[in-house]
């Protein structure tokens, strides 16, 4: 796949956009106008950047309002046209994107947009040039790339030809089986975007919320593969417009977007039953492990917590200050070691999460995938008898091991030898149920593009959650089974839990991490004995979902007397209680599922309430 990026979706100056694309391996770039007219340098100075950096210069764009229109703006148009190829010669690219006219002014005409049409190609050929005419979701009279099709087919000139963009076509719900009418010699540009599913006029959609592929909830991979049926072997090019990719890094969104097209162009074969060109998604069958670094002090913190949750010290490292946890499948490792990156992580964020373990079946072929998606390596120092564990670089610094899945008992057996206390024969918790994270809302989608294109995980769609301080942004990421699920957090108020975390803990990382239990009441009751700090909810909740739910008195003074908050939709009900938070940092969740897919969404906006009545003056 030939792989380009319009300037407009990132930020900076047009020089560091340039130096971004070809950074992340783009082999062309779209110039949008603004960007060329607000560059301190001419066309061609910035033509000369681009082959300096490899760079193909793929399109010009915009150009609007041409087809169709009445005199004098119909001659006025054609001069403008005249001297935008000049700037083409400059810029060294011969194809120019013109928009359906979205003018008032624009003639419902289709003989005279043929004309215009069939004229503008006579201009272009005289200049060397050729016309890409895309249609735009709001164009006046042309608005749905299949008109757009049979004006280009019908026009018939070898330098008029179509330009297709997913986000024109999708948010229209265009069929893409469409696309099997076009002719790929007159398929001369290919832009791609994803979106979320919202309602709202389209131009709005496009100028704002257009995403990178695999990001949002579009059949982008559909798309791609109906347009390689045609033939089609040119440009890929990625037309994002995006609120918060022009107010984050460009680098970021240029490596992001490299790998969106790389998975994208995977996922495309596949449709079409065609070779694969990146090894499987990676099936994650498991949580295995979680890792905290730790002082010695704040260690023993994090350990009154697990013993209060009832789990036990099963074993110690075999040369590390490292001490497994264990309850039921459930792992914890809090590492204490003076050095290495636990420490590094401690030193960075204090004692935290500082690496999770997902079992793979493969780890060989899910690092092949890895790196074919550009994702980095984590690599550290190991000790020649100790097990060396793949990983690659997570959020906020963390790392995320890929623990050979059929391997995993022999790993603990050996890498655990000094055996401590025995675990209890009836563990209460079971296994993970999900690992939350919380980062900056800018990171957002780098970090859920990551997830769903390096593993076999499918994401929900995403939830707005009431902080009494501002929005949460929340959504997960699973696997089919449920055995893997991550939920990601992000705000844009200040004040925010979200918002408060990133601040105390110097970035990106888990906030809290869902234990799962068959008896939440035993459990509830276990941890509030054994004096597990629990988050306290106010009595009102209680009447509420009395009322809502119409709940049996026994079941809602059960409810009352654990803090348990309570959920129900059509397929089951769901139970969940809270800890509060280790050194104001992470903090546990036990749940118990019936039948209940879902996360308590609506419960949220309780426990922030909760978690914000404890929350210390900006000013201390
Ligand atoms: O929003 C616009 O005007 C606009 C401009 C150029 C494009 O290629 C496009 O898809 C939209
Ligand atoms: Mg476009």
């Amino acid at each position: 796949m030939k792989t380009s990026i319009a300037s407009v979706c990132l930020s900076g100056p047009l020089a560091d956009k340039l130096q971004s694309a070809a950074n992340a391996g783009f082999g062309g770039v779209e110039i949008f106008e603004n960007d060329l007219i607000g560059a301190p340098q001419d066309a061609k100075a910035i033509a000369q950047m681009m082959r300096d950096l490899g760079l193909e210069c793929t399109m010009f764009q915009p150009f609007r309002d041409l087809e169709g229109m009445p005199e004098p703006q119909r001659s006025a148009a054609f001069a403008r046209m005249e001297r935008k190829f000049e700037i083409m010669d400059a810029l060294g690219t011969d194809l120019v994107l013109l928009c359906s006219n979205c003018s008032p002014a624009a003639l419902p005409d289709r003989q005279r947009m043929l004309d215009d049409l069939g004229e503008l190609g006579e201009l272009a050929a005289r200049h060397g040039k050729r016309i890409g005419y895309e249609a735009l979701a709001w164009g006046r009279h042309v608005n749905d790339h299949r008109d757009a099709w049979s004006l280009v087919r019908d026009v018939d000139h070898p330098s008029v030809g179509l330009v297709l963009d997913s986000f024109h076509s999708l948010a229209r719900d265009i069929p893409s089986s469409s696309i099997g009418d076009i002719r790929s010699d007159k398929l001369f540009f290919v832009q791609l975007a994803d979106a979320p599913r919202l309602s709202m006029d389209a131009l709005s959609w496009s100028r704002h919320f257009r995403v990178l592929p695999g990001q949002g909830d579009w059949p982008v991979a559909e798309y791609v593969a109906a347009i390689q049926r045609t033939g089609y072997d040119g440009w890929f090019s990625l037309e994002i417009f995006n609120d918060q990719f022009r107010a984050g890094a460009a680098s970021q969104l240029a490596v992001d977007g490299h790998r969106s097209l790389r998975f994208l162009e995977d996922e495309a074969v596949r449709v079409s039953g065609r070779q694969p060109v990146l090894p499987d998604r990676v099936a994650a069958t498991s949580t295995e492990f979680i890792e905290f670094a730790a002082s010695d002090e704040e260690a023993e913190e994090f350990a009154q917590y697990f013993r209060a949750l009832g789990f036990t010290p099963v074993a110690k490292h075999r040369s590390k200050d490292v001490t497994r946890w264990k309850q039921g499948e459930i792992n914890f490792v809090i590492n204490s070691e003076p050095d290495g990156h636990a420490h590094s992580h401690e030193v960075v964020h204090g004692g935290s999460v500082c690496a999770i373990g997902l079992g793979v079946t493969d780890p060989d072929a899910a690092m092949e995938r890895a790196k074919a998606l550009g994702i980095q390596r984590f690599e550290q120092a190991v000790a020649p008898d100790e097990w060396d564990i793949a990983g690659v670089r997570g959020m906020g610094g963390s790392v995320l091991y890929l623990v050979d899945a059929a391997k995993s008992e022999a790993m603990w057996a050996e890498e655990f030898p000094h055996q401590q206390e025995e675990e209890g024969t009836a563990p209460l918790l079971t296994r993970i149920d999900h690992v939350a994270q919380t980062m900056q809302q800018g990171e957002f989608l780098s970090w859920l593009l990551f997830y769903h294109s390096l593993f076999d995980m499918d994401t929900t769609a995403q939830l707005e959650i009431a902080d009494p301080m501002g929005l949460i942004y929340s959504q997960a990421v699973q696997n089919a089974d449920r055995s893997v699920r991550f939920t990601l957090n992000g705000s844009l108020a200040h004040q925010s839990l979200s918002s408060r975390f990133i601040r105390n803990y110097f970035g990106a990382g888990v906030q809290h991490i869902a234990l799962a239990t068959d008896d939440i009441f035993k459990a509830a009751q276990s941890a509030t004995e054994a004096g597990l700090p629990l988050l306290e909810i106010g009595p009102n909740y209680y009447d509420d979902i009395e009322a809502r739910f119409g709940l049996e008195p026994k079941l809602l003074e059960r409810l009352r007397a654990g803090n348990i908050l309570y959920d129900r939709d059509e397929q089951g009900e769901y139970f969940q209680f809270y800890s509060r938070a280790v050194a104001k940092r992470v903090f546990f969740e036990v749940v118990q599922r019936r039948d209940y897919d879902a996360f308590g969404a609506a419960n949220a906006a309780i426990r922030l309430s909760a978690q914000a009545s404890h929350r210390e003056p900006e000013w201390m």
